[in-house]
C-alpha cells in the first residue's frame, strides 16, 4: 500500500480561557468558532460552565480551583502564541490567573466580562469554592468592590491589551463616560492602571449630532498612538458574542504576527462581518458569526485621530476613468513629454532635490506640460503649491495625513492619492475616500527605505480583493514583475527605477503599456 504523506499546515494557538456558555452564544463556544474562521488553533480552558439561554443566565457555575489548575498545567506545554481571557468567575480565579500569567512571555487580551449582555453580574466575589450561584444570586448582587479592586490590581499591570465595552470601562475606572474626551480619559486611567493597551468598545456613537449617531466608535490607546475606529451601525439583532468575537479576533490577528494596530483594525473588520453573517433562530436573537478572516471593504472601518471627525465628509474625485494603467513616479517635468506620447495616461511628479523656486519651477512646468500632453498630474508631497498652482491631484504619505488640509485639497477640487502599508494605514486612508490607495512595497526596492516587509502577490492580491477604490501598486515592480502584477487586478502600476534608470527608457514604457494591457485580470 501506498502512504501519502501530507505536509500539514501549521496553525497558532491562542490558549482561551473563558466560560462555556451553553447556548452556545457566547464565551468558549464564540471563541473557537472566531478563532477557528481566522486560522487559530484554540486551546480551550473552562472557567465556569454558565447556564443561560435567550431569557438570561441561570447560574455561573465556577470551575473548581483544582479543575481550573489542572487545566491551566496541562494548557502551558502548548506552544500558545497568546493569551485571551473572557469570564474570570471568582476572586481565587482572579489569583491562578495572575499566577499562570505572570510567568508567560506571550501577549495577554483581556476581555473583562463583568455583566452577560443580558445584564446579569458574571463573575463572584466569594474567595473560592463558592461555584454555583443562581438566577435570584445574580440578580440580587451588589456592584462587585472586591472583584474589581483585585481585578485592578491583580490582573491589570500583566495585561497587553484590555478590551472593556463602555459600562465595563466606567466600573473599572468609576468614572461616567459621556462623550469622546470621556472614553479618551477612561483609556488614559486603565493605561495609568497597567494595561499597555486599551480598545473601549462603543455602541452608540458619542454624538449631539442625530446624523452621527447611525455609527459605532471604538476607540484604542497604547499611549503612545491613540485613534478611533468607526463603523456604520447594522441594523441586526443577531449580535450575542460580540464582545467575545472581538477580543478573539484580536488575539488571532496578533497570534498572526499582526501588529496590535493592524490587529485591532482586523478585528473591527472581523466583527463588521460577524454582524453581517450573523444568524438568529425561532426563539430570540442569535450570535455574530465570523467565517474568514475580512477581506471586504464593507467591514472596513474609518480610522481617525478624532471621535468626532467628520465622518463622510470626504469624497475625491475617481481618477480611474480613463484606466491608470502604467504610472510613472518621476523626478523631474522633462519626463512628461517623453512618457505621455506612449499611452501613459497619468503621472506623479516626485522631486525630493528642490526648494523654493526652483521647486515652484519644476511644479509648474510639469502641470503645464501634463496639461498640453493631457495626462493626469498627482504632485507628491507639496499640496500647497499643487492647490495654487492648479495640478490634477496630490499624492500623500501617511505623515503628510498629520499636517495637510485635506479640506482645502477637496474644495481646490483635486484629485487625491494615499500612500499605505498596512491594515491601520489603509483604514486611516478609507476615512478620506481618496481617488485612489496606493499599497506597496509589493517588492523590495532601492528607491526608498522603508521599514516594510514586501506584500508580494500575494499580500497585493489579499488588497485587491478588499479595496473597491482604484488601487495602485508600487515598490521594486519591473519588466520581470509587471505581468503577474497586472494580473492581480490593479488599477496601476507605479514605478520610479525600472523606467527612469532604464538604458532606453521610451521603449520600456511604451513595453510596460503594453505588457499591463495583455495581462490585466
Ligand atoms: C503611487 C505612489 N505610492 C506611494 C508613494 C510613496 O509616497 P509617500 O509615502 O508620500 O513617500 P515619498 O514618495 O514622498 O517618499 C508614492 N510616491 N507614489
Ligand atoms: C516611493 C515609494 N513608495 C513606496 C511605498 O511602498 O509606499 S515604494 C517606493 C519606491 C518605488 O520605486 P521603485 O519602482 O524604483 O521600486
Ligand atoms: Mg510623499
Amino acid at each position: 500500500m501506498i502512504k501519502v504523506k501530507i505536509k500539514s499546515p501549521v496553525r497558532p494557538v491562542v490558549l482561551t480561557l473563558a466560560g462555556n456558555d451553553c447556548s452556545g452564544m457566547a464565551g468558549l463556544a464564540m471563541d473557537i468558532r472566531t478563532q477557528t474562521a481566522l486560522g487559530i488553533h484554540t486551546a480551550p480552558v473552562t472557567t465556569a460552565n454558565t447556564a443561560q439561554s435567550h431569557t438570561g443566565v441561570d447560574a455561573v457555575n465556577a470551575v473548581d480551583n483544582r479543575v481550573l489548575e489542572s487545566q491551566l498545567k496541562a494548557a502551558s506545554a502548548l506552544p500558545f502564541a497568546v493569551i485571551k481571557s473572557g469570564l474570570i468567575a471568582n476572586l481565587q480565579q482572579i489569583t491562578q490567573i495572575k499566577a499562570f500569567v505572570e510567568k508567560q512571555p506571550v501577549p495577554w487580551v483581556c476581555d473583562p466580562v463583568l455583566k452577560a449582555s443580558s445584564g446579569e453580574q458574571l463573575h463572584d466575589s466569594a474567595s473560592a469554592n463558592d461555584n454555583t450561584f443562581n438566577k435570584s444570586v445574580l440578580n440580587n448582587r451588589q456592584p462587585n468592590d472586591d472583584y474589581l479592586s483585585r481585578f485592578k490590581t491583580e490582573l491589570l499591570p500583566h495585561i497587553s491589551v484590555i478590551t472593556p465595552n463602555r459600562d465595563e470601562a466606567v466600573a473599572l475606572t468609576g468614572q461616567p463616560i459621556k462623550n469622546h474626551q470621556d472614553v479618551e480619559h477612561a483609556a488614559e486611567k486603565l493605561l495609568a492602571m497597567g494595561a499597555q493597551s486599551v480598545v473601549i468598545k462603543g455602541g452608540h456613537r458619542l454624538s449631539q449630532s442625530p446624523q452621527f449617531n447611525n455609527w459605532c466608535q471604538d476607540y484604542f490607546s497604547d499611549g503612545n498612538k491613540s485613534f478611533w475606529l468607526s463603523s456604520k451601525r447594522l441594523d441586526t439583532v443577531n449580535s450575542r458574542g460580540t464582545g467575545c468575537a472581538f477580543a478573539s479576533a484580536l488575539a488571532s490577528a496578533l497570534a498572526l504576527e499582526y501588529p496590535i494596530y493592524d490587529a485591532v483594525v482586523i478585528a473591527k473588520m472581523a466583527v463588521h462581518q460577524g454582524l453581517r453573517l450573523g444568524y438568529g433562530h425561532d426563539l430570540a436573537q442569535g450570535p455574530v458569526s465570523i467565517q474568514a478572516f475580512p477581506d471586504k471593504q464593507i467591514d472596513l472601518p474609518c480610522l481617525t485621530s478624532q471621535g468626532d471627525f467628520a465622518l463622510e465628509s470626504f469624497k475625491f474625485t475617481d481618477c480611474n476613468s480613463p484606466a491608470m494603467g502604467l504610472y510613472p513616479v518621476v523626478d523631474r517635468a522633462s519626463w512628461i513629454p517623453r512618457l505621455a506620447p506612449l499611452g501613459v495616461s497619468t503621472i506623479q511628479l516626485r522631486v525630493k532635490d528642490l526648494a523654493d523656486e526652483p521647486l515652484i519651477d519644476e511644479i509648474k512646468s510639469a502641470i503645464k506640460l501634463a496639461k498640453q500632453h493631457n495626462c493626469r498630474l498627482f504632485i507628491n508631497d507639496y499640496w500647497q503649491l499643487a492647490i495654487k498652482l492648479g495640478a490634477y491631484g496630490v499624492h500623500l504619505g501617511q505623515e503628510d495625513l498629520d499636517t495637510a488640509d485635506i479640506e482645502a485639497i477637496q474644495k481646490a477640487g483635486l484629485a487625491l492619492g494615499i500612500s499605505t502599508h498596512c491594515h491601520y494605514e489603509v483604514a486611516r486612508a478609507h476615512s478620506y475616500q481618496p481617488s485612489y490607495i496606493a499599497c506597496g512595497p509589493v517588492y523590495p526596492t532601492d528607491s526608498k527605505v522603508m521599514p516594510w516587509i514586501p506584500h508580494d502577490l500575494q499580500g497585493l492580491s489579499y488588497w485587491r480583493r478588499v479595496l473597491n477604490y482604484p488601487l495602485t501598486a508600487i515598490g521594486g515592480i519591473n519588466r520581470s514583475r509587471i505581468a503577474d502584477v497586472a494580473k492581480t487586478g490593479v488599477d496601476a502600476i507605479a514605478m520610479i527605477s525600472a523606467i527612469t534608470q532604464a538604458d532606453d527608457p521610451e521603449q520600456v514604457a511604451a513595453d510596460f503599456v503594453k505588457l499591463i494591457n495583455t495581462n490585466k485580470a
